[in-house]
């Protein structure tokens, strides 16, 4: 696929799309961004980490909540990490004030992006933009405490955001080489990420044989979610669309406990080289949406990038419904919160990155819906039977994917 931004011939981008890495992990996955020159959507890193933060390539970066931890991190404490936050809820809302599409980026069971990622969240989705999480959850052979700081984390992040992605470190390293490192594990998730928002972008910005706009997003996620399902396919050759619907269906991302197996609302996007015609268009959507849609209501989009070639690509997004209630929608006064806390001066915030000629040029239209009493929605519990205990068994190509990879196969990490 192309590079989205550095394409100068493409069409000029109409959503405003950011992504903000929370805490250890999440920074890591936006400096990774960066360096693989994920160039359409702007970058951000916050952290209570001020040495890692130096270190990040990222241009725009905030440092929260220096006078609770000194700069030095939140030691694992979610509470802290959610104080750090707050403190800075005026350069939060500057940061996501002018986006219409955000990608939060957090590894859940530490302290900052457990704590501080559903506060930005909350303040995205206050400003009338559509948040869409992406979440590594710890691995098993981390302390338990952590595994449930990060489902408590997952619980407000669901409360929070349009959809919740959760990643399980687990998957890593089974999709690892069993020798890989513990670096190489993390990159492979975040070329998830990255493959994910690179479609996300595709879908909103390039014309199609069959285009999604921003609003059918927007309707699409506005539901009340419980469970994410997300996963991504690909081919390549004279049976490209054939070969990514087969892929899609063995990726590793559908087969965890953390995803739901169908959706409610499920989104299509395929992506395909000149070579891809409505007839592969069609025969994918016929398969994805038997697997993984049944009575989904089901949003798809087609888009033609030149440069993939005789390759396809299939990126599904979906969540379902786990109450019939609809949204209940709470009109609270932006002041309220903003003044919960004290703001303090950002400690390490560098200039904003002029935006993008492309997405400057946007059409004023944009964000026509938001209002200056800001709307809060009010989602509930997405799993009531928990993520991990009690889930059924997961039974793929004869493996019970529930049971650690590296207690199935003595995977060996490499620090
Ligand atoms: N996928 C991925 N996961 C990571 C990475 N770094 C850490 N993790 C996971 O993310 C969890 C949270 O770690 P961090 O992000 O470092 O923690 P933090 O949010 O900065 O919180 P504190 O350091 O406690 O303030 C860990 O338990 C790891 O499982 C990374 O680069 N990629």
């Amino acid at each position: 696929m192309s590079d989205p931004i550095d394409d100068e011939q493409s069409d000029s981008p109409e959503i405003r799309m950011k992504v903000i890495g929370v805490g250890g992990a999440g920074s890591n996955i936006v400096d990774r961004l960066m360096l693989s020159q994920v160039t359409g959507v702007e970058l951000v890193a916050v952290n209570t980490d001020q040495q890692a933060l130096a270190g990040s390539p990222i241009v725009n970066k905030l440092c929260i909540g220096k006078s609770v931890t000194g700069g030095l991190g939140t030691g694992g404490d979610a509470e802290v990490g959610r104080e750090a936050a707050l403190k800075h809820l005026d350069a939060i809302d500057e940061m996501v004030s002018d986006v219409d599409l955000l990608f939060i980026a957090a590894g859940l069971g530490g302290g900052t992006g457990t704590g501080a990622a559903p506060v930005i969240a909350e303040q995205a989705l206050r400003s009338g933009a559509i948040v869409i999480a992406f979440v590594a959850l710890p691995f098993t052979i981390e302390r338990a405490a952590r595994a449930k700081v990060a489902q408590e984390g997952l619980k407000r992040l669901r409360d929070t955001c349009n959809a919740v992605v959760p990643l399980p470190n687990d998957l890593l390293i089974q999709e690892s080489d069993p020798d890989a490192s513990l670096l190489d594990a993390f990159a492979k998730a975040d070329a998830w990420i990255e493959k994910a928002i690179r479609s996300i972008w595709c879908m909103m910005n390039k014309t199609g044989m069959i285009n999604v706009d921003f609003a059918q997003l927007r309707q699409m996620l506005a539901k009340k979610a419980g469970k994410t399902l997300f996963g991504l396919g690909a081919g390549d050759g004279p049976n490209a669309a054939v070969e990514a619907v087969a892929d899609l269906k063995l990726c590793p991302l559908l087969h965890t406990p953390e995803f739901s197996k169908k959706a409610d609302q499920l989104l299509v996007n395929i992506v395909g080289g000149t070579r891809i015609g409505m007839a592969d268009t069609q025969m994918i959507m016929e398969a994805v949406s038997e697997e993984f849609g049944a009575d989904a209501n089901v949003t798809m989009g087609a888009v033609v990038d030149e440069d993939l070639g005789d390759s396809v690509e299939i990126c599904i997004l979906g969540t379902s419904e786990v109450s019939s209630v609809p949204f209940t929608k709470v009109v609270k006064p932006r002041a309220a919160s903003s003044k919960a806390v004290k703001d303090e001066p950002a400690v390490e915030k560098t200039e904003t990155a002029p935006r993008s000629k492309a997405a400057s040029s946007r059409p004023a239209t944009h964000k026509s819906n938001k209002s200056a009493a800001q709307e809060e929605f009010s989602f509930s519990e997405g799993d009531p039977k928990g993520e991990f205990e009690n889930s059924d068994g997961t039974l793929f190509e004869g493996q019970d994917l529930d049971s650690p990879t590296y207690l199935r196969r003595g995977v060996k990490i490499v620090l």
